[in-house]
């Protein structure tokens, strides 16, 4: 028997398109920079998959979001973070980077969370300053990475230890 699918959140609205990976997640409405579009109070710890979004700083913490979150898309320009940076879980959220005008896909900056990706893909978003392939912030410049309006305290943590090591060899 097929479950009939039921969305999570009344503010979104699923795009499902033939073909692997292929969904994405729209605004059902107007949402303006710096509001919370979601708290993620669905969220379950999980091994790194590519439907996960990291957590912490080391490759063991990542979350499962179980809702149509999951469906949100990367860009290179995009309108939406995923922020746990909060020591309170429930606190975690999705907030507009920008004004985002109902119909709009909702996209986040994947390398803002992940370091290593379990899925690299090619991007496609279309963006002029598209980075091509997206394997997550282990493989981009600290540049690269805080030029798109937020990134997680671990990526932080993670790419200045990048840089002392490559100082002291
Ligand atoms: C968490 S899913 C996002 C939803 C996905 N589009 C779907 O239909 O299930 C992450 C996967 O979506 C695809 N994806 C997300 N953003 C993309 C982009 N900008 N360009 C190409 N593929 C993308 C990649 O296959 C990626 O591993």
């Amino acid at each position: 028997m097929t479950v009939p699918y039921i969305p999570s959140h009344a503010d979104f609205v699923v795009e499902f398109k033939p073909g692997d990976f292929a969904s994405f997640l729209r605004a059902g409405r107007h949402f303006g920079q710096g509001d919370t579009l979601a708290v993620l109070n669905k969220a379950t710890r999980s091994d790194k998959a590519y439907s996960t979004v990291q957590c912490g700083k080391e490759s063991k913490d990542n979350i499962e979001l179980n809702s149509d979150l999951v469906y949100v898309n990367h860009s290179c320009e995009p309108n939406v973070v995923f922020d746990l940076s909060s020591a309170d879980r429930a606190n975690w959220h999705v907030r507009a980077l920008k004004d985002i005008d109902a119909g709009s896909p909702l996209t986040f900056f994947y390398p803002s969370t992940e370091w290593e990706m379990e899925q690299p893909f090619e991007c496609q978003c279309g963006t002029k300053s598209c980075l091509g392939r997206i394997q997550g912030a282990k493989f981009l410049t600290r540049d690269e990475v805080v030029e798109r309006g937020w990134v997680s305290p671990w990526i932080e943590e993670l790419i200045s230890e990048r840089e002392e090591e490559s100082a002291c060899t």
